[in-house]
């Protein structure tokens, strides 16, 4: 076992280090209730880790922090993160703890990770996430809680049933878990249809957009790019979202699940699937990467986080990217064409195509981002050029990992460039990283 490392100390660095992306390891992502219908985050979590600490030679060694976090959280997952890493081949004195930003958490984690490399806090960690939607925990009514809580405090048997005096039949009944929002009461894809009709985005482009990602990452896969981004876990070898050979007339043929009547155009084909899965990358300084032979895919050079106010109904939910977007890029005097690159999180294809329509919009970047100019058309080949989230399946928390080790992978495979990454996230936020190699 190596020395553990020994970080230059906060505020000790004359300026902001460069943070090396040096690995991303997930497990197959597979649609809820299939091959991981029996697994918890934590062991996914820990599965990803494993995967990553035997490719990189890190077994048995203690990272300076691993952040990850879950979207779908027990009451027992107190630590998710930190439980991971204890059941994980790591050092059992790696510190560990959990972030929360909806979707984006994996994304934010390696922000978090990013940061303290950078100030010299730490030399290496791993950022990541992990969710289940398979086994989300199933709620009870609130008054069949309030009522099992004072049953609990209960001194007699006659106090114990008399707690329960009001709960009728009917608030017996579990309480399904749902993906709405908090204050709108709206799901993801019904703010998102509204958003979608908004932007006039058609059903056909939305199904275009999602049958490339499938075929993008079936040669992804076919191509090798995966090889060392993905363990096997449970069996499974690929995702399962995956549907290999699937045709425009498919896609054509689900009807809309999401939005009114004739301007539905959502469906189960061009929205994200309920997903199971966890990723993690690998994250360092240069001097650690360089001491352990281990060469960076690629560095993390800044990051963005925006909020929309969506309540409000003055913008679409998952619209906060755009913002984010607009400030990283204005920050480093960058257009769209200087992007080689771009990881864009598909929760809907709709959510992708309304950015895209947004940042080419003159009005919107005037009135919105500020901007004489807007930023104009993305290059599609460019864009999300080994699949997305639509065909890779959509964990919540484990996506921010996912496409930040696909981007810095895709910079090292083509030797050099610029890519951005970018994750929609509930609670109408976004966060983005700009990666240079
Ligand atoms: C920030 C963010 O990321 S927000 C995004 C958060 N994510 C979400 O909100 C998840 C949204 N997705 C969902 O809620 C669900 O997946 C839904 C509602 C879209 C679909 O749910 P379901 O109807 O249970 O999907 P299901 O998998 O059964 O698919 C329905 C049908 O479409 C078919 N289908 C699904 N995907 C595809 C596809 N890509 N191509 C062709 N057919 C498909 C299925 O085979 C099924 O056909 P069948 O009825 O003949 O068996």
């Amino acid at each position: 076992m190596a020395a553990p490392s020994r970080p230059a100390a906060f505020g000790r660095v004359a300026a902001p280090r460069p943070v090396a992306v040096v690995a991303g390891t997930r497990i197959p992502f597979s649609k809820a209730g299939r091959a991981y219908a029996a697994a918890s985050a934590e062991e996914m979590l820990t599965a990803s880790l494993d995967g990553l600490a035997r490719r990189a030679g890190l077994v048995g060694e203690r990272l300076d922090a691993v952040v990850a976090g879950a979207v779908v959280r027990h009451s027992r997952d107190l630590v998710l993160t930190r439980e991971a890493v204890l059941g994980s081949v790591l050092d059992p004195t790696t510190p560990a703890w959990d972030v929360g930003q909806a979707c984006g958490t994996g994304l934010q984690a390696a922000v978090t990770v990013a940061d303290g490399i950078a100030l010299g806090r730490y030399e290496v960690g791993v950022a990541g996430g992990s969710d289940t939607v398979s086994d989300a925990p199933v709620v009870v009514s609130e008054p069949l809680r309030r009522a099992l809580l004072r049953a609990r405090g209960a001194r007699s048997a006659a106090a114990r049933l008399q707690a329960f005096a009001g709960v009728r039949p009917r608030d017996l009944l579990p309480v399904a878990p749902r993906t709405t929002e908090a204050r709108t009461g709206l799901s993801m894809g019904e703010h998102q249809a509204r958003t979608t009709l908004e932007w006039g985005i058609t059903r056909e482009a939305q199904d275009e957009l999602a049958l490339a990602s499938h075929h993008r990452l079936e040669a992804a896969y076919a191509s090798g790019f995966l090889d060392d981004l993905v363990v096997p876990h449970r069996g499974l070898e690929r995702d399962d979202v995956l549907r290999p050979g699937l045709t425009a007339e498919q896609l054509a043929r689900l009807r809309p699940v999401f939005g009114r009547g004739e301007t539905a155009t959502t469906t189960a084909g061009n929205a994200t699937p309920l997903t199971d899965g966890a990723a993690v990358v690998l994250l360092a300084s240069d001097a650690w990467a360089a001491d352990r032979g281990l060469e960076p895919l690629a560095h993390l050079v800044d990051t963005e986080t925006t909020a929309v106010d969506h309540v409000s109904g003055a913008e679409g939910l998952l619209m906060a990217p755009v913002g984010a977007v607009a400030r990283l890029l204005d920050r480093h005097g960058l257009g769209l064409d200087d992007l080689d690159v771009l990881e864009v999180h598909e929760a809907f294809a709709g959510q992708v195509l309304t950015t895209l329509a947004a940042l080419a919009d003159p009005a919107y970047c005037r009135v919105r981002l500020g901007r004489a100019e807007p930023f104009g058309e993305v290059d599609r080949a460019r864009l999300n050029p080994h699949g997305g989230s639509l065909a890779a399946g959509h964990p919540f928390a484990a996506t921010g990992a996912r496409v930040l080790a696909s981007a810095a992978k895709a910079l090292a495979v083509r030797g050099g460039g610029r890519a951005l990454v970018s994750v929609c996230a509930a609670g109408g936020q976004g966060v983005v990283a700009l990666l240079e190699r």
